[in-house]
């Protein structure tokens, strides 16, 4: 059998978010032994890349979104790298930074899969644009420029990336959505698990079905894993935590879920911030996430 890659690139990139920290996700993740884990579970890997801001690109100030520039400079260099990566059979797992990186991640990867399927599991929808937008926070828009709903588009960070379709995108999670996110979603026709769906149905359930719906025609399946989306006593380290998440458990099953399924080709683990931790209680919570996304089993 042949031994699958992956390579690991580092985003350490926080100008997405509202407040500062996220760039230092990657090394702390990275200093809590992920390399090790994945070559204890058998992979190949691959951990010398990180994507940064080059020097110099900085947006002129008085916009309503805030550092679009920056975005889009290490998204195009991000997508490059992903693209390159997947074309040469490896498994691309992007670390972040803030969530405003995955267009980065989307943009390499549709240029290579046609046909992308994404699970996005996060607290939040990531679906405003720049006209919805409360915040002007970039991070809050990444899903929106996936899906071609907003003016930044995806082949602006890298020639040949197509947009996702709705049908094959689904949301797990959600339980602070803004109301033109709420529109979006019912407009769209992208799925959403909220907490209440998953409270109702059990994760277990909710996985298998995003899992057909994320896999149904597509030629890869994307995970975007933005940690707030586990609950805040298990990961404080984060900069928009919300209550009510993902328990401990929810969250290892989900991706223990992800890997037996073997449908998962890429992934980002994002908005790790280790400013705002506990004890690195959220780094080490991202090694072990990261672990269970790869075939790490309890026995
Ligand atoms: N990736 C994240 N943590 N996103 C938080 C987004 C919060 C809010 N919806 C906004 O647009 O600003
Ligand atoms: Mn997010
Ligand atoms: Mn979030």
């Amino acid at each position: 059998m042949v031994q699958q890659s992956v390579s690991i690139i580092r985003v350490p990139f926080g100008l997405g978010a509202g407040r500062p920290g996220s760039e230092n996700g990657p090394d702390s993740i990275m200093k809590f032994g992920l390399a090790k884990k994945l070559q204890g579970l058998g992979y190949d890997v691959q951990a010398d890349q990180t994507i940064r801001l080059p020097e110099g690109v900085q947006s002129p100030p008085g916009s309503k979104m805030k550092h679009v520039e920056e975005v889009l400079a290490v998204a195009g260099l991000l997508g490059e790298a992903v693209y390159k990566e997947v074309s040469g059979g490896h498994i691309p797992l992007v670390l972040g930074g803030d969530h405003s990186i995955a267009m980065g991640s989307l943009a390499g990867l549709t240029r290579h899969y046609h046909h992308l399927g994404v699970i996005w599991v996060d607290a939040h929808s990531d679906l405003n644009t720049e006209t919805t937008s409360p915040s002007g926070n970039m991070h809050g828009i990444s899903l929106a420029v996936g899906l071609g709903l907003s003016h930044i588009k995806l082949k602006q960070m890298v020639e040949g990336a197509v947009p996702l379709k709705p049908e094959n995108c689904v949301i797990i999670g959600a339980r602070d959505l803004d109301r033109d996110e709420k529109a979006l979603i019912r407009s769209t026709g992208l799925t959403c698990y909220t907490m209440h769906e998953i409270d109702r149905l059990g994760i277990e359930k909710v996985v298998q079905e995003a899992l057909q719906i994320a896999g149904n025609g597509t030629d890869g399946v994307h995970l975007s894993f933005d940690i707030d989306s586990v609950d805040p006593i298990e990961a404080p380290g984060t900069g928009t935590p919300v209550r009510g998440g993902l328990s401990y458990r929810e969250a290892h099953l989900s991706l223990e879920l992800m890997s037996e399924s073997g449908r998962i080709t890429s992934a980002d683990f994002v908005e790790v911030n280790p400013l705002l931790d506990r004890n690195n209680q959220t780094s080490k919570l991202a090694v072990e996430l990261i672990g269970s996304l790869f075939g790490s089993r309890i026995l």
